[in-house]
């Protein structure tokens, strides 16, 4: 469950006026997500997405995502836009939280990944790369190799507790990325989250990709290996070699990638393994056991590092 913050019927429909999109007929909080408190509303004309952003968004960053779905929504990108308040006005404040409402996307996420869902993911994520090009707004990325050391610090006294030995094996893993870590490679903006939950389909076909609040400049090997870690590999932990034939090669339909980005893709997967293994290690370490939402497991995460660290080159991924 993800409503941090309650809104009252009066303070919503006030909000709500300040947009040329009706009067408020109804609105229902959303279960689904982990950062913010989402509802989605619905007014004269039709349904909408409300999300107040909660303390774990930078408020200093909001108008680099609010803009960046303006831009990519121009470019033909299928993303929740944000709407514009009789003042011009993106961002408003609403129960004491900055505030915003956005265009509803229509689809679901694909509960049962199959292949082709991962040949559409790579076609989308290709074609984001490509329209976040001309993008003028920077955000580097705070969750990049060299905070990865920061993060496991503040988990360090208790990762043995999920698994003997799992901070020792973090701590080499570090030492062996942060000194080979591939800064050079072609880079703009990525989505850096775009995990299942974050992308819609109807039927077999993308219908879009929403929560971009990780979004941020860096390579794009980067979102191909967190997309390759998040779709590829099964319950099980297997990994589907079919669904990274697809994403890839897909992906590589729209923009095509280099030797050195083939290169690096081993060791960049490693990098986006370990960086969720950690976010979901704090987590878990730090949550309440009385929270509102369920930490994930982070040895899942664990599961596929392991699988990265014993991959020799990318043809193991299905690149020919
Ligand atoms: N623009 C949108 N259109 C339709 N549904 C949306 C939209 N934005 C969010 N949602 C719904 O809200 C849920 C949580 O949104 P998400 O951005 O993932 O939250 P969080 O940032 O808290 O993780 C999604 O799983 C989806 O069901
Ligand atoms: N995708 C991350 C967690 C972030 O959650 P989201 O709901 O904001 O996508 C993970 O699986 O660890």
């Amino acid at each position: 469950m993800a409503v941090y913050t309650e809104v009252s019927d009066d303070e919503l429909s006030t909000f709500v006026e300040r947009f040329s999109i009706g009067a408020l007929l109804s609105y229902k909080g959303i279960a689904e997500g982990v950062e913010n408190s989402n509802y989605i509303i619905q007014t004269e004309q039709g349904p909408f997405i409300l999300t107040l952003y909660e303390k774990r968004v930078n408020e200093a960053d909001l108008p680099f995502f609010l803009n960046l779905l303006e831009h990519l929504s121009e470019r033909e990108i299928t993303c929740p836009v944000p709407l514009k308040d009789d003042k011009g006005q993106a961002l408003g404040t609403l129960a004491g939280r900055p505030a915003a409402i956005f265009t509803f996307l229509s689809g679901m996420w694909p509960r049962k990944i199959k292949p082709v869902h991962c040949g559409e993911l790579g076609r989308a994520l290709a074609e984001l790369h490509v329209a976040g090009r001309d993008f003028p707004m920077k955000r580097a990325n705070d969750l990049g190799v060299m905070d990865w050391r920061g993060l496991l610090n503040q988990c360090l006294e208790h990762a043995d507790d999920v698994q003997v030995g799992l901070g020792e094996k973090l701590s080499a893993e570090l030492d062996y990325l942060e000194p080979r870590w591939p800064i050079g490679l072609p880079k703009g903006i990525i989505h850096a989250d775009a995990f299942p939950d974050n992308v819609f389909f109807r039927g077999e076909k993308c219908s879009g990709l929403i929560d971009f609040y990780f979004a941020c400049h860096d390579i794009f090997a980067y979102d191909l290996a967190i997309c390759m870690n998040a779709w590829c590999f099964e319950k099980d932990g297997d990994f589907n070699v079919t669904k990274a034939r697809l994403l890839l090669s897909n992906y590589r339909k729209v923009r095509d990638f280099s030797t050195e980005e083939v290169d690096a893709l081993p060791m960049v997967a490693r990098g986006a393994a370990t960086r969720f293994l950690l976010t979901r290690l704090y987590d878990w370490v730090n949550t309440p056991k009385d929270a509102l939402v369920k930490p994930k497991d982070p040895m899942e995460y664990f599961k596929i590092l392991k699988f990265h660290q014993s991959v020799r080159s990318a043809a193991e991924y299905g690149l020919q």
